[in-house]
């Protein structure tokens, strides 16, 4: 079968990557190494990982198994939040590279901001200098408020490219976006099926669904696409990895999406993690 073709986005620092990504949480030693081999073969190009994940080196190994050029592929992993001091947070990025095996990372971003440390904006000049060494091509952040990302901003004078945040119909994070989106940030979409909660019954998700010939994963990833951010969906099996990037050969009426709109709940977060408060080490 023909992989589909993907559109590219370009970034605010004029590096590119595609418009779908594949999610790697979860995915660990040899059998996650096959399940990425998988998704690089029926066509993912991005893989978004983190030095938490444990499995920088899996990633590694699955790019050399997949025989496809590192060029052509985007790698992302995320500094950890008892790495922010500035010294660490450089040996951590090496760190990265050394398990993966990589020369550098597409992106690298700060996992969480973790507020109460105050440390997110030493770790953000870590990344800078880390992109001026060449470990880096783009650095971002997730999890980041406005609040946040302000503060970075000003005192470093440096934007960064990508904000990957929580996203689905039920959290559509509309403030977030439209913040991102007026300080040219990509904005990614992490666990964008809502990980496999009940949102993928969801009877408004179906009538869509039903309407438009396609699965219910399919119109919530198309969703996200029409929004301009960019979903990480995770799947273990090729069937559910192909489904799930064949999203660019249909369209979502404005009726559709303004039907999808309804479904956003005031904390419609999966697990309540609201970056003001929940801190990840
Ligand atoms: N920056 C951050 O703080 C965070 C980043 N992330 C990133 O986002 C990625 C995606 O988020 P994640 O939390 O994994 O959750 P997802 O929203 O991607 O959901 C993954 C779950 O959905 C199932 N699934 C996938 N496709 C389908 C389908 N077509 N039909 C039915 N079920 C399906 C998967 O099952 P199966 O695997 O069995 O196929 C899995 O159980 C992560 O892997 C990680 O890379 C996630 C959380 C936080
Ligand atoms: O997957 C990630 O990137 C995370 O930050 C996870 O730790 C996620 O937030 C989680 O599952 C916490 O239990």
């Amino acid at each position: 079968m023909t992989a589909p073709t993907i559109p590219t986005r370009t970034l605010n620092d004029g590096a590119t990557q595609p418009a779908i990504g594949f999610g790697t949480y979860l995915l660990n030693g040899s059998a996650g190494v096959g399940d990425m081999v998988s998704a690089i073969k029926v066509g993912y190009r991005l893989l978004d990982s983190a030095f938490n994940y444990e499995n920088e080196g899996a990633v590694g190994e699955a790019i050399r198994q997949s025989g496809i050029p590192r060029a052509e592929l985007r790698v992302t992993s995320k500094l950890p939040g008892r790495h922010q001091h500035f010294k660490e947070a450089i040996a951590t990025v090496e760190e990265s590279l050394y398990r993966a095996q990589l020369d550098y990372y597409d992106q690298y971003l700060i996992h969480w901001p973790n507020p109460s440390k105050g440390l997110y904006v030493e770790a953000w000049t870590a990344l800078i200098e880390a992109q001026k060494k060449g470990l880096i091509r783009s650095i971002g952040v997730c999890n980041f408020l406005p609040e946040h990302l302000e503060k970075i901003i000003a005192e470093t004078g440096v934007t960064p490219a990508v904000n990957q945040v929580e996203l689905h119909p039920y959290f559509p994070q509309a403030e977030q976006r439209a913040f991102d989106k007026a300080h040219g940030i990509l904005t990614q979409s992490w666990s964008p099926l809502g990980r496999a909660s009940h949102m993928l019954q969801d009877p408004v998700l179906k009538t869509v669904a039903t309407r438009v010939g396609k699965t219910i994963a399919q119109v919530i990833l198309r969703w996200h696409v029409q929004l301009g951010a960019v979903p990480l969906p995770k799947a273990t099996a090729a069937p559910r990895q192909t489904e799930n990037l064949s999203v660019f050969d249909f369209e979502l009426s404005p009726q559709d999406m303004e039907q999808i709109a309804t479904l956003a709940r005031p904390d419609g977060r999966t697990f309540g993690q609201d970056p003001a408060t929940y801190e990840e080490f």
